[in-house]
């Protein structure tokens, strides 16, 4: 998976209370030439600016809005689950058929901004949230949806990872034959804390002998470095929290 660096964009956060900055939010869009995201280290800003259509700006500043919209929309918890633990709740995305359409339309665009060669022939999504928009992503690219879910859900014969997230242990399963090899997989996801549950889902692909070909989150919590657990794994973020 590649994409031009400049193509991809990040959203920085600094609040932790329910209303969102808009006007902040704003600025940061603006603001953000460079990307976390990692898609293609190997491109270089002139690379990009080469191959850079006018459709592909205007795309990019399309995500732009979009990102805005989606921030604001976010709520914030404090101690949930567990004490300490600071919950972005994602859900208020799916209550507003605008917000939803939305961010389905910005996952897509973020993964046509890599090219044609990296349409994946599969999207995986992690039990329970990414399951809330991994099937329509995957109709929206004419790809397969296969789940990863926690253990003891799925008959038949499965492969297992273990794996820590912010608040706990966990078991992941897929079922045998659900990726076949050499299959170019997507894992997706809404959020990445501490990365244990993608890298988990991600080793689960490799069993199966799927190509791992990257990850797609709603929104990263970079101060936990979750991509540190990826291997190098393309990965790529819609939005990002300062918590
Ligand atoms: O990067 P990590 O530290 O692994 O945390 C991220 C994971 O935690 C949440 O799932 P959770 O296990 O709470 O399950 P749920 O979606 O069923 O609520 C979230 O939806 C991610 O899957
Ligand atoms: N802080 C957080 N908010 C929401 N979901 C999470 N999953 C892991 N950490 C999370």
């Amino acid at each position: 998976m590649s994409a031009p660096v400049d193509a991809a964009q990040s959203l920085a956060q600094t609040s932790n209370d329910e209303k969102t900055p808009s006007t902040s939010a704003e600025a940061a869009v603006l603001a953000s030439s460079t990307a976390s995201n990692t898609a293609n280290p190997s491109s270089t800003p002139s690379d990009a600016s080469r191959g850079q259509s006018s459709a592909a700006t205007a795309s990019a500043s399309e995500l732009a809005r979009t990102k805005i919209t989606l921030l604001g929309a976010l709520k914030h918890f404090p101690d949930f689950p567990i004490p300490g633990i600071k919950f972005i709740d994602i859900l208020p995305l799916f209550q507003d058929p605008a917000i939803h359409n939305a961010l389905l339309r910005a996952l897509e665009l973020q993964i046509l901004e890599f090219g044609d060669h990296a349409k994946p022939d599969v999207i995986v999504g992690l039990d329970a949230r990414g399951f809330l928009f991994g099937p329509s992503l995957a109709l929206r690219l004419n790809a397969s949806f296969v789940p990863v879910r926690k253990k003891g859900k799925m008959p038949g014969p499965c492969v297992t990872a273990t794996y820590e997230k912010e608040y706990g242990t966990d078991y992941f399963q897929m079922q045998e034959g659900a990726v076949k090899p050499g299959q170019k997989v997507l894992v997706v996801d809404d959020i990445i804390a501490t990365g244990g549950s993608a890298a988990a889902a991600g080793s689960l692909v490799k069993q199966l002998g799927g190509n791992l070909i990257g990850y797609l989150f709603i929104l990263e919590i970079p101060i936990l470095n979750g991509r540190s657990k990826l291997g190098g794994v393309p990965t790529v973020t819609l939005l990002e929290t300062n918590e």
